[in-house]
């Protein structure tokens, strides 16, 4: 039996990835709206309500509507937009962290943004396991491609090739906080500093710890083995070993897409300090290929895409 799929805001950024990540999946039969009919109310309407599940590539306030639209339908609905990340009613579409049959049963999904996927896969199974405390006031650094600022950012970029780096978010309260805090259990907010370079797709991550001044600071091997058992169980996040650790990490300007998220535990020969690093693509894990992977466990199918490591 195939899967009625309809995607809203098939012609964006992270809609047209969704849709090249389909190509050739007979699973699912794609209900698909042409460029006069995409924007169109009624149209959208009996999409959603013809579905059996449809995937939302749109702004915040456009996703709203669209959950309103689908009112009374009973489809199953994945969110890329951060309208519904931490909503009641809503899944939060994390599998390695929230577990896959929550996913699997769940009717309203919400994909996690780019930036909290490599946050929350570095921190939140640390406190968990009670090495970092989630009282510990967290800082987060991290730079993007300009894809992760949709078709607008991509635009700027491709027409003004002066932008050697963006520094964004100074007032602070960038809206991935609320996630980032409530999926990694802390009792504050992180202070996080994003940044997009001139690259299309790619992302790093990297939290900083001064473990000398905590209480009581984990060792720099056991927080690389947590993380590395908290990706055992799946086949898209990997962890890195303490052997020949890399002298830097890179992003290619024009690199392809890929579904996977590495993450690296660095740490100083004292064990004073460490910084937590993941690498992605902001449209793979952090946006389309983790709708896929989700798609592919409410529908009981292999989880990862073509895309992954
Ligand atoms: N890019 C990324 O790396 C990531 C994006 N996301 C989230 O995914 C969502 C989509 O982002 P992205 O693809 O980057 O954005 P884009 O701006 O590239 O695409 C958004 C699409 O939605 C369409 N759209 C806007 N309003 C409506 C409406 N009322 N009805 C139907 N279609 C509409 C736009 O059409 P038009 O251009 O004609 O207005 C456009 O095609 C956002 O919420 C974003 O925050 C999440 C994680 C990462
Ligand atoms: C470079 C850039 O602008 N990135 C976006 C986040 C992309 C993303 O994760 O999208 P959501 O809006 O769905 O959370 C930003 O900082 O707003």
């Amino acid at each position: 039996m195939t899967t009625r799929l309809f995607i809203d805001g098939a012609a964006g950024t992270t809609g047209l990835e969704i849709r090249e990540r389909l190509q050739g999946r007979s699973e699912f039969d794609l209900i698909v709206l042409d460029d006069a009919q995409r924007k169109d109310e009624a149209a959208r309407r009996d999409a959603l309500h013809a579905a059996d599940i449809a995937i939302l590539c749109l702004p915040d306030e456009a996703a709203k509507e669209a959950v309103k639209l689908a009112e009374g339908s009973g489809t199953r609905i994945i969110d890329a937009s951060s309208a519904h990340r931490v909503a009641e009613g809503w899944t939060y579409g994390f599998p390695e962290l929230i577990g896959r049959d929550k996913i699997a049963n769940a009717q309203f999904i919400s994909n996690p943004g780019c930036y909290p996927t490599g946050f929350l896969a570095l921190v939140a199974p640390l406190v968990r396991a009670g090495m970092l405390s989630a009282d510990w006031p967290y800082t987060v650094n991290a730079v993007s491609g300009y894809s992760g600022g949709g078709n607008a950012l991509i635009d700027r970029f491709e027409q003004n090739t002066d932008i050697a780096f963006r520094a964004y978010g100074l007032q602070l309260g960038h809206k991935h906080l609320a996630e980032m805090q409530a999926y990694a259990g802390l009792a504050c907010q992180p202070v996080f500093s994003p940044s997009v370079i001139p690259a299309h797709r790619g992302m790093v991550v990297d939290v900083p710890l001064a473990l000398g001044a905590m209480p009581n600071p984990p060792q720099i091997d056991t927080m690389r083995e947590t993380l590395a058992t908290f990706c055992s169980d799946g086949q898209v996040i990997v962890t890195h070993g303490p052997h020949q650790p890399p002298g830097e990490l890179l992003l290619g300007a024009a690199s392809a897409p890929w579904d996977g998220m590495e993450l690296f535990v660095f740490g100083n020969a004292d064990g004073t300090q460490a910084r937590l690093v993941a690498r992605l693509d902001n449209l793979g894990k952090g946006a389309s290929g983790a709708a896929i992977q989700n798609l592919n466990i409410m529908c009981g199918l292999p989880e990862t895409t073509g895309l992954r490591l």
